[in-house]
């Protein structure tokens, strides 16, 4: 036992003396670019026409709906092919009134910040830098001074944005995303370690814009007002203060149908003025290097490198100015922000003319951007209507989401969404598909004023295909209610484009006459516009069959 010890200390012993002397008799790397090469790498680098940047760039977003129609004005055409631009729009296309009210105020919509639910956020992402690169010489016992084997820094990390199914709030987002950077390139052309990339995902259904920091929003309104403002006090004429302040952005033509335009989102592009900034330097310093012809001429010639380096940048580095429609669940994941681009080690500077290349290239900086994220659920139908009509009390009992329900109005402060499942006989069996439905909190006359809950919660029925209004027939005049929110919801010729079913709820409470000539008058507008009306009394039951049957005969119907 003890001699078995004995051998394993002696053993790792003799290995160590071997490693050691293995490392004095290694030889030069063989993995470094020769100086041939290298050389010739550089001549090519300088037969690249001044001018290499092509007139048109490939949206990487083609494949992805867009997000949302803006208004825009192009006030400046810019470079020789006329396709980068400036334009002015109104700063509300890139900030959400509704998010700065949340980040100001800790009363807003009590109810709204108390739940679980959050369809608006703007998130604040970094993608990592990249690692510099290494200045190293090779060395051993007999040689002092080797050829050079600093390797690469490592690329920083991305990051990524995904749809995916079984999420349906914005709650869980953090505020901030930071992918780490490359690591720097070591001795023995050893390439320094990529940042890990980031993925962030939001549930199908979600829109994603590029927007502006949301202090810098609230600074520009404050400037704006001379004073800290109280966003919430004033939501109102925040919204009119956003939609009238304008502001410049630095765009890129597209050749897809989706956005006309690219967002250019900013990396350092001083490399391009200024090469020198590009290098790191050891031993002797940038004041001792550009004294030197030679390193002049190498200068001259690398700055073409650069040049390449923040092309490839560009037609990666925009976003589209519409944003981007999650509507389905993606594929992939889409990157955001490409991290950057690590530097090159020295071991690429070895030439006929430079045999100590004491210098390596610096890695690129990460890009930095705000995001607007809003989800809008997609429900086959929408319900909509007064407070207390009873559109919780419905989804209630013909699905299984379990909305609150009470006899005030506003209980629901937050959209909710079930899933029907009717089993209908057909000719051809059992159908059971099934269908979603939302509840979203009651509209009250001049919501589009941001009365009551204002319409913010209408882009969660928007998609739908189906709306079913939901009147009280025991309120004074159901159908001056019905007209209210046909006006509310954007006039009768939106309401058009949709399946409409129209619910009179409440029909346990019509025992006069009158109440029978409130319903008649509200059934005979509905027969006007071809609609289908049904009295039921969620209360009690009445016809809910028949309604979950209709609403599937919308839903299914082309
Ligand atoms: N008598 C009677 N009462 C009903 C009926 N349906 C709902 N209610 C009552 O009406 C009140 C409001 O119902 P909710 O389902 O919360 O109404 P809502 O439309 O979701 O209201 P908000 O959350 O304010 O938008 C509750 O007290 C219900 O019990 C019905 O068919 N008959």
């Amino acid at each position: 036992m003890t001699r078995y010890v004995a051998t394993g200390w002696r053993l790792s012993l003799i290995q160590r003396i071997s490693r050691r002397s293995v490392h004095q008799i290694k030889t030069p790397p063989d993995n470094a670019p020769t100086l041939n090469e290298n050389d010739q790498w550089l001549d090519q680098l300088g037969h690249v026409p001044e001018n290499n940047i092509p007139t048109t760039i490939k949206n990487p977003y083609k494949a992805f709906n867009p997000a949302k129609e803006i208004d825009y004005k192009v006030v400046e055409t810019l470079g020789k092919y006329g396709n980068d631009v400036k334009l002015s729009s109104s700063l509300a296309n890139f900030s959400s009134t509704n998010y700065l009210k949340q980040f100001n105020s800790h009363h807003h919509r009590q109810g709204y910040r108390q739940s679980n639910f959050q369809d608006t956020k703007i998130i604040h992402c970094k993608s990592g830098a990249g690692g510099d690169g290494c200045i190293s010489f090779f060395r051993d016992a007999n040689t002092r001074v080797g050829p050079p084997d600093g390797g690469d820094g490592g690329q920083g990390g991305s990051v990524y944005i995904q749809a995916v199914k079984g999420l349906n709030s914005l709650t869980k987002l953090k505020s901030l995303y930071v992918a780490p950077s490359g690591l720097a390139g070591q001795a023995e052309q050893l390439d320094g370690a990529r940042g890990k990339d980031i993925l962030i995902k939001v549930p199908v259904g979600s829109t994603i814009r590029w927007c502006l920091d949301p202090k810098v929003v609230k600074n520009t309104i404050s400037e704006l007002t001379g004073e800290n403002v109280n966003l919430d006090a004033t939501s109102m004429s925040l919204k009119d203060m956003l939609q009238q302040q304008q502001i410049l952005l630095e765009c890129m033509k597209t050749s897809s149908p989706g956005s006309p335009f690219n967002i250019k989102l900013s990396r350092d592009l001083e490399v391009i003025e200024d090469a020198l900034k590009t290098w790191l330097f050891k031993d002797k310093s940038l004041e001792y290097h550009i004294e030197k012809q030679w390193f002049i001429d190498f200068n001259k010639k690398m700055k073409q490198y650069d040049r390449s380096l923040v092309f490839e940048e560009r037609k990666k580095d925009v976003f589209p100015l519409y944003g981007i429609d999650l509507d389905t669940d993606t594929a992939g994941a889409i990157k955001l922000l490409e991290g950057g681009k690590g530097g090159l080690g020295n071991m690429h500077f070895l030439t006929s003319l430079i045999r100590n290349p004491r210098f390596a290239k610096r890695g690129r900086p990460g890009l930095e951007g705000w995001f607007l994220i809003e989800l809008k659920i997609i429900a086959d139908i929408g319900l909509i209507g007064f407070p207390n009509a009873g559109k919780s009390t419905i989804l209630n009992k013909i699905s299984n989401a379990k909305p609150r329900i009470g006899h005030w109005e506003f209980t629901t402060l937050t959209p909710s969404i079930g899933t029907v499942a009717p089993v209908l006989a057909t000719d051809a069996g059992y159908d059971d598909t099934t269908f979603t439905v939302a509840d979203i909190p009651g509209i009250v006359k001049d919501a589009h004023l941001d009365r009551g809950m204002g319409l913010e919660f209408l882009k969660h029925i928007e998609r739908s295909k189906c709306w079913c209004f939901v009147l009280s027939l025991d309120n004074k005049d159901p159908l001056q209610d019905f007209e209210t929110l046909i006006n509310e919801v954007g006039g009768l010729q939106k309401v058009q484009e949709k399946e409409v079913l129209v619910v009179a709820n409440k029909a346990d409470l019509t025992g006069s006459p009158e109440s029978v000539v409130r319903y008649e008058r509200l059934a005979q507008f509905c027969q006007e516009q071809n609609w289908d009306i049904l009295p039921i009394s969620a209360l009690e039951n009445h016809n809910l069959d028949l309604l979950t049957h209709k609403m599937k005969q919308h839903v299914t119907d082309v």
